[in-house]
């Protein structure tokens, strides 16, 4: 069965807005195990809390050890879940559409008597979670970039920020590598907005299929592209930003187009800001445009070069 899928979600899917919101008639759910869940429930729009407030009660029923939760919008797990030789799955279904599909584990064989009151407890779920899944999507919706996926100008500035107070905190390091595409206009000018759009799209799968995780990737709009790296990443950035130039370049439908990609990288150094560093990868990018494009500069990493930018 297919999992409640947002991919063409537009609000028409949902009978009404206001029904997804307004709450419920819970009267006809039977509420055995325990007083109160779905209130509690109710409390949240956060997939990870609902989960957490929910095995809380399920860890009532039976010994757990572990909780996941898969949906259309992620994977997600009950903190301190670890593996145990009993696994137990279950869908929440809702009209005829699977909201999700849990998976249980423990230490103990899940008897037919603790699958039932477990499946009870699902029942006062369903709402609370659709809720939820709903307000997530468009979340997500809200910081992608519609074309590629990738997250979009608003998800970067917003990480951005949090990733340099992190990092100036932890005193861990922070590196932004910020791309633009070489010839892109070419494609367009001569092959239609189409080949345009289906240049980027490669763009963004090469991307993905360079770095281990791909929140970190997003798009600017146009052909500017940004990744962001933190911690022991961040420490390799200069591989990465090779990496990810070659990856570009050797993608088919790059390469079939003549298009490739230049990269200007800048390492957050001590005191240092979002607004200087966001300026030394755009300065170090500029360079690797003016040195011949298909390339990648890096920013000199002193607090001299931070004091340089601040004063221009
Ligand atoms: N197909 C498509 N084109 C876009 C989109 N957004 C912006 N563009 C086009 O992207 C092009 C960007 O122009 P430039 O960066 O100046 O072109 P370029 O040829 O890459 O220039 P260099 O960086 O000097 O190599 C313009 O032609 C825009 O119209 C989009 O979403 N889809």
């Amino acid at each position: 069965m297919e999992l409640f899928s947002f991919s063409e979600m537009s609000l028409d899917h949902v009978p009404s807005y206001a029904s997804v919101t307004s709450k419920p008639n819970w009267s006809h759910l039977t509420n055995t195990v325990g007083p109160g869940l779905v209130e509690q429930l109710q409390t949240s729009l956060d997939l990870a809390q609902q989960l957490q407030i929910f095995s809380m009660a399920a860890g009532k029923v039976l010994p757990l050890t572990a909780i996941e939760m898969h949906t259309a919008v992620g994977v997600f797990s009950a903190a301190g879940s670890y593996p145990a030789e009993h696994e137990y799955r279950s869908m929440l279904l809702l009209n005829d559409q699977c909201l999700a599909e849990l998976v249980y584990q423990s230490e103990v064989q899940i008897s037919p008597l603790q699958q039932r009151r477990l499946l009870e407890l699902e029942t006062q779920w369903l709402f609370p979670l659709r809720n939820a899944l709903v307000v997530t999507r468009l979340q997500q919706l809200a910081l992608k970039d519609t074309l590629t996926g990738l997250g979009n100008r608003r998800f970067f500035d917003d990480s951005f920020a949090k990733a340099v107070q992190f990092s100036e905190r932890k005193q861990q390091p922070c590196a932004l590598i910020l791309l633009d595409l070489d010839n892109f206009k070419a494609v367009n000018d001569h092959h239609g907005h189409h080949a345009g759009d289906e240049v980027l799209l490669a763009v963004a799968d090469a991307m993905r299929n360079t770095l281990r995780v791909s929140d970190n990737l997003f798009r600017f709009g146009g052909d500017e592209f940004a990744v962001l790296l933190t911690s022991e990443d961040a420490a390799s950035a200069e591989l990465v930003a090779h990496r990810l130039v070659k990856a570009i370049s050797q993608h088919h439908t790059c390469d079939k187009f003549g298009v490739s990609a230049s990269a200007g990288l800048a390492q957050l150094v001590e005191l240092e800001d979002c607004k200087s560093l966001f300026n030394r990868a755009d300065s170090a990018l500029y360079q690797a445009k003016q040195a011949g494009k298909n390339l990648v500069r890096q920013s000199a990493k002193t607090t001299a070069t931070v004091a340089e930018l601040a004063k221009a």
